[in-house]
């Protein structure tokens, strides 16, 4: 008995023992913790202390000519930046409109308080600019300038100014950001700024204030690239317009076609008016074809890429236009297609409530009262599940490709683990809704029942593209071929081999 309580004590002791020391660690980690908390406290205090610094460094002054919409608000935004700002005018008395702490000077005076110059005027107006060459001359002129057309003149306006004051250096800047933004602080629509330039210091320093302005500045070479970089605002999605263009005339066709098999075909036969399916049935039907076709037109133009460079032998020479074209606005297909993979899965989401299916249902459970011997058909609850089941795996990883594409996603992974996603589960996703279409079309595939006035039923026609590029892409990738094609890819050339092969000959 005494032994047991000995023992319990002790263990009482150790446990007490065991507490204190626990205790103790604690209290150290978290001294440590805070000691930690503190010195990186500090560390970003002083880290942050060069920012304070620099913004009472950078009490720069910059000259903008022109007292506009755009010079305004520049300057606005640039003494809000601490920068102090000289605005260059015809009229300069100070207006009201004019940013607090800015000074207005005539053109030739203001040039001389800065050596960078924004020539916040239209380009019809530069002529002027020849008369203050020499106060100009060596300085930094940035062009901020925009037409009204692509193209609208054969060289850039920033080429242009640098013909018109040639002593000067030129910078081309700031033209892809809004008056109204930079005032506004709402800069929701791009914070990028392309700046081009022959001078590499002059461009440099002007990125410098397009970063203190809060902007990110991108590089784009020489004063070459002006005119691309004028035309950028003016385009309007590029690169969706083909995507745009394809889907719709798609759908229109996909429309009529359902239109006349579904409506016009029991109307003429039948004298039923089927009308009511052009809101929810046919669309359910032309949007997932839709879908499909449009990410199969993804993937093909890989296809047809690698029979081309297996056909020439080589990867050196270019692809025709339209097939770069294609490759390059795959990600805006692709995300059309997952848009009509939504409204798919949306329009297949309200069948159970539709008074039409209801309406069936009610029939269905009349007859089968009717005629009570009506077993479960297993053969029947298979083929329904499982092509819901391959059509919620495929939505599913349609979703991931779209997620991936996301800017914020994509900068997060490296190319490879990019490329895996996009072309890898790309294909699974391509496999798992052409698996799910064939399903669902199961027995009825090209049958000839399902045929009315010869035209077979939509969902055949949305499997001929998925099914024949998925066909290429199975030979494609048998060893063989592989092997050819992973070499030409490493840079291996057939002619190159043939004719080394047949120099050796000569030479012998
Ligand atoms: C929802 C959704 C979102 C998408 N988002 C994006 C996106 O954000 N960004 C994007 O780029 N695409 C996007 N896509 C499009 C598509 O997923 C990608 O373009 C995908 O990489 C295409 O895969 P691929 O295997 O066909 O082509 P790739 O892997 O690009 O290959 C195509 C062809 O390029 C050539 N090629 C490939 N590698 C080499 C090499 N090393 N040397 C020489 N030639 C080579 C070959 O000829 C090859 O056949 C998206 C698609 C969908 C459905
Ligand atoms: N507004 C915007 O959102 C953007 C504009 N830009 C570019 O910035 C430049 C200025 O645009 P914005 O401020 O909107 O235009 P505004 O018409 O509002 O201003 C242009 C300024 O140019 C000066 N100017 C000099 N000479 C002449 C002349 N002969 N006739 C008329 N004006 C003259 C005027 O200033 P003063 O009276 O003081 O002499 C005038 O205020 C343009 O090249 C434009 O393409 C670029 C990106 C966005
Ligand atoms: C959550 C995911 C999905 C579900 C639940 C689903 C469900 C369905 C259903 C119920 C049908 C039959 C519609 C009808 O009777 O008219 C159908 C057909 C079809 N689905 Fe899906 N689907 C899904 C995803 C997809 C995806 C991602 C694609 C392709 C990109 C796709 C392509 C098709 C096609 C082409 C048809 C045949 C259309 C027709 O001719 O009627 N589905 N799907
Ligand atoms: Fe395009």
């Amino acid at each position: 008995m005494f032994k047991l309580q000995a023992i319990l004590s002790y263990k009482y002791i150790f446990n007490g023992c065991n507490i204190l020391l626990y205790i103790v660690l604690t209290a150290k980690y978290a001294l440590n913790l805070i000691s930690l908390v503190v010195d990186i406290m500090e560390k970003t205090c002083t880290d942050a202390l060069p920012l304070t610094m620099n913004s009472s460094e950078k009490q720069e002054t910059i000259c903008i000519f022109g007292t506009g919409d755009f010079g305004r608000s520049l300057g606005f935004k640039m003494i809000q930046c601490g920068y102090s700002v000289v605005f260059g005018s015809r009229n300069p008395q100070m207006s009201s409109l004019l940013p607090n702490g800015a000074e207005v000077l005539s053109y030739s005076e203001a040039a001389q308080n800065s050596d960078i110059i924004i020539v916040a005027i239209h380009r019809e107006h530069y002529d002027f600019l020849t008369e203050l060459a020499e106060v100009l001359n060596g300085k930094i002129l940035v062009d901020v300038s925009n037409n009204l057309k692509i193209n609208q003149y054969p060289e850039s306006n920033a080429e242009y100014l640098a013909q018109l004051v040639p002593g000067t250096r030129v910078v081309k800047a700031f033209n892809t950001v809004s008056a109204w933004a930079l005032q506004s602080g709402a800069l929701d629509a791009s914070r990028q700024v392309f700046a081009c330039g022959n001078d590499s210091k002059a461009k440099q320093r002007v990125m410098d204030i397009v970063r203190t302005l809060g902007l990110t500045p991108l590089d784009q070479g020489s004063l070459v690239a002006a005119k691309e970089i004028e035309n950028y605002p003016l385009q309007l999605f590029p690169m969706w317009r083909f995507p745009i263009y394809l889907s719709a005339v798609l759908c229109i066709f996909l429309f009529f076609y359902c239109v006349v098999r579904e409506v016009i075909y029991p109307y003429v036969y039948k004298k039923k008016d089927e009308t009511f399916r052009m809101a929810i049935s046919i669309p359910n039907r032309v949007f997932p074809i839709a879908a499909l076709t449009l990410l199969a037109l993804v993937y093909l133009p890989g296809v047809i890429a690698a029979i081309l460079q297996l056909y020439r032998g080589t990867k050196y020479r270019r692809f025709p236009d339209w097939l770069d074209h294609w490759m390059l606005c795959r990600k805006q297909l692709g995300l059309i297609a997952l848009g009509f993979a939504f409204l798919h899965v949306l329009y297949t989401l309200v069948i159970p409530i539709r008074y039409y299916v209801r309406w069936k249902l009610r029939n269905i459970t009349v007859t089968q009262i009717a005629n009570k011997d009506n077993p479960l058909s297993t053969s029947s609850a298979w083929h329904s599940d499982s092509y819901l089941a391959l059509g919620i795996l495929g939505f599913f990883l349609f979703v991931l490709l779209g997620i991936t594409s996301l800017p914020s996603v994509s900068n997060t992974v490296n190319w490879r683990e990019f490329r895996f996603v996009q072309s890898k589960l790309g294909y699974l996703t391509l496999i798992l809704c052409t698996a799910h279409t064939l399903a669902y079309g199961g027995k009825r595939f090209l049958s000839p029942s399902t045929l009315r006035w010869c035209l077979p039923s939509a969902y055949v026609l949305a499997l001929i593209i998925p099914c024949t590029m998925l066909v290429i892409k199975f030979i494609l990738i048998m060893p063989c071929i592989d092997k050819t094609l992973t070499r030409i890819r490493q840079g291996w050339e057939r002619n190159s081999k043939i004719s080394s092969a047949l120099n050796g000959k000569t030479d012998i």
